[in-house]
């Protein structure tokens, strides 16, 4: 696949398409959490099937993601800009970052600033269903690590959880592009909360980094949840889990647009940091104790594709 940016038009990148690990929800709990646990430390990536979340529930929020995209501009900046909560368009952050597409940034446990009764219903049932999973997923990865089932699920159940939902559209790009050439819908980056778990239409786009400029496309998949680790378990597993580098690409299709739905699990803000004694065993630990609100706001007061978690090592 050739690859131009918009700031460098004439690089090309090395992308490959690889097996990415697949996960069966309905298999055996021993086994799902064995494999959860090689994806997380593999790649800090999996693609999750027969994940039990209602295709209903899905569709609703995707039919009305679609409709809120498809208001005049005006009426889509009724919600407030994205500082950091509302919509936003073209520029990621506060700090000069810029993506081919459009969003919708909502806090999980506060009103919907979205005001039609039908958007907050489908929002309400999405982030319920998606929370849950996140919850159950994070089970079978206490089971597989060996510490106590609600170990890091405790932090997303609880109502000050800071996790948010965040609607990405990328429309084709208006800009002159070669054919068949993709540009950056959203930069490369991590993501800081504990997991995150996107869902899409059927137009590719999102891509994992193996590093060193090595991008593997994810290839779409409508009935699947993309689990990727956060910057915060890879701090709670000492480093064994990777917080793994993506991006999105837009334009992939011809005047298709792409649509990602992205659930953040987060601590509540005062939760203190720290990796387990038993995850630590005979190493040294890579990281300092920090709380969510410390971590956030380093995140907030830097660049989207900032390494961040190196901030808090232990020299
Ligand atoms: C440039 C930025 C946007 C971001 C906050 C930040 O300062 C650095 C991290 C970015 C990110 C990436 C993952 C999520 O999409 C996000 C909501 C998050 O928690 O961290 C975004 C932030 C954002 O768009 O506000
Ligand atoms: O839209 C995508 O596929 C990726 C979006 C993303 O990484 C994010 O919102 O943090
Ligand atoms: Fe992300």
């Amino acid at each position: 696949m050739v690859v131009a940016t918009e700031s460098n038009p004439g690089r090309i990148e090395k992308i490959r398409e690889l097996e990415i690990p697949v996960i069966d929800l309905s298999g055996k709990k021993s086994e799902v959490a064995r494999l959860i646990v090689k994806a997380c430390e593999e790649y800090g990536f999996f693609k999750l099937i027969n994940h039990g979340v209602p295709h209903h529930i899905i569709k609703k929020m995707e039919d009305e993601a679609f409709e809120f995209f498809d208001q005049p501009l005006p009426d889509k900046m009724r919600v407030g800009s994205a500082n950091p909560f509302g919509y936003g368009s073209k520029n990621i952050g506060l700090g000069g970052d810029k993506g081919e597409l459009e969003y919708l940034l909502l806090q999980t446990n506060q009103d919907c600033i979205v005001s039609t009764s039908k958007f907050r219903c489908a929002v309400s049932s999405y982030v319920g269903c998606v929370r849950e999973l996140a919850c159950k997923i994070l089970e079978l990865i206490a089971r597989g690590l060996g510490v106590p089932p609600s170990f890091f699920s405790h932090l997303l159940r609880r109502l000050d959880s800071d996790s948010l939902l965040r609607l990405n559209h990328y429309p084709p790009v208006t800009y002159p592009l070669q054919r068949g050439h993709t540009t950056i819908g959203f930069g490369e980056h991590s993501d800081p909360q504990i997991l995150t778990l996107l869902r899409s239409n059927g137009v590719p786009g999102l891509q994992i980094s193996l590093g060193n400029s090595n991008w593997v496309s994810v290839a779409p998949d409508p009935h699947a949840f993309c689990v990727n680790i956060g910057d915060v378990l890879q701090a709670m597993t000492n480093g064994r889990f990777i917080s793994v580098r993506h991006r999105a690409m837009a334009n992939t299709l011809p005047d298709q647009s792409r649509l990602s739905l992205v659930f953040f699990g987060a601590p509540p803000p005062e939760v203190v940091i720290t990796c387990p004694p038993q995850l630590i065993k005979k190493n040294e630990p890579l990281y300092r104790a920090f709380t969510w609100a410390e971590y956030k706001s380093h995140t907030y007061a830097h660049r989207l594709g900032e390494t961040r978690l190196d901030h808090f090592k232990i020299a």
